[in-house]
């Protein structure tokens, strides 16, 4: 039987955690490019823990060329079930305010210069994205952010846009009037369809650090602000990952109200005799459970 194993990407702010035992940075090789950074392994209150920084320690990594693809694929060449995002976020929400949580259940995704599937021609897939993170893990996250003291809001809308800079503040309104979107940041597409695609159950924590630039009283968005925020952020994730062992004691690794370890089935649409080697090759990890699986 499959262990669970849970891996932390840490967004802006959040480079490494504390508190693993048997803790190691190891490189893993990936066909889809370097991952972000090493990847520290460990074990947290006998769970087994992966921590992954996103932008990699010392931030090198832009949103738009974070690599996604390699880091989802290392993460799940480890023996990673579950993956966790805590990410940076501005606010659409006068009750979503700096230093809140934000347990995320949709998204819009406007990010339009990266890589966004394992798949292509050669193999074609298709998997529902209607339900994009895994309700059990979102719900063991925010029983972990609870009990960090922080306020917890249970769902929200994350419009992922490209950046690197921030919106005017004819998007703001936009996303924020007309599109119904709770929070905004730069990262969690394609990371969240990636996940689909490797069978990942994936959920996102989003910090708060702003109002983004449509609030009248709070002006617009300032990074020194967010920087300023981001801090007291990353204590808070910290502790949040500390309690994640025990939110997380009866979540197997196979199973899950949304389907996510199941996101394959009846996906693959290219027929087994037309399925391109080489790119077989390159989906071992990913999609190794249905690479030759009949149509
Ligand atoms: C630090 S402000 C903008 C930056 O922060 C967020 O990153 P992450 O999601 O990795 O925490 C946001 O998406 C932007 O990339
Ligand atoms: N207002 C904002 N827009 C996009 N990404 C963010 N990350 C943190 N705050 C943000």
């Amino acid at each position: 039987m499959t262990e669970t194993m849970l891996a932390v990407i840490g967004g802006s702010g959040l480079y490494d955690i504390d508190g693993l035992q048997d803790a190691r940075w190891q490189a893993v090789d990936s066909p889809w490019g370097a991952p972000s950074d090493d990847i520290l392994t460990g074990t947290l209150d006998g769970i087994k823990l992966a921590f992954l920084p996103r932008h990699g320690r010392g931030h090198v990594h832009s949103p738009t060329d974070v690599p996604y693809r390699a880091n989802i694929d290392a993460l799940k060449r480890i023996g990673v079930t579950h993956v966790l995002s805590v990410s940076a976020c501005g606010s659409f929400r006068e009750a979503m305010a700096p230093g809140d949580f934000v347990i995320v259940d949709q998204y819009i995704d406007r990010t339009v210069l990266r890589e966004k599937s394992f798949f292509s021609s050669g193999m074609t897939v298709h998997v529902s994205m209607a339900h994009p993170v895994c309700a059990d893990l979102a719900a063991a996250a925010a029983e972990a952010a609870r009990k960090t003291g922080v306020t917890v809001h249970d769902g929200g809308c994350y419009l992922a846009m490209e950046g690197p800079q921030f919106s005017t503040l004819a998007e703001s309104r936009m996303y924020r009037e007309s599109w119904g979107c709770d929070v905004i940041g730069m990262t969690n597409m394609p990371e969240a369809k990636l996940a689909r695609e490797a069978e990942l159950h994936y959920a996102s924590v989003a910090m708060v650090t702003d109002y983004d630039s449509w609030h009248p009283q709070h002006g617009e968005v300032d990074i020194k602000q967010i920087v300023a925020v981001l801090k007291g952020n990353a204590a808070r994730a910290r502790s949040m990952v500390a309690h994640l062992a025990g939110a997380m004691a009866d979540l197997p690794a196979a199973g899950c109200a949304t389907g996510c370890d199941h996101a394959l089935d009846f996906a693959v649409l290219t027929a087994p005799e037309k399925r391109d080697p080489a790119l077989k090759a390159r989906l071992d990890a990913v999609a190794g459970r249905v690479i030759d699986a009949p149509r």
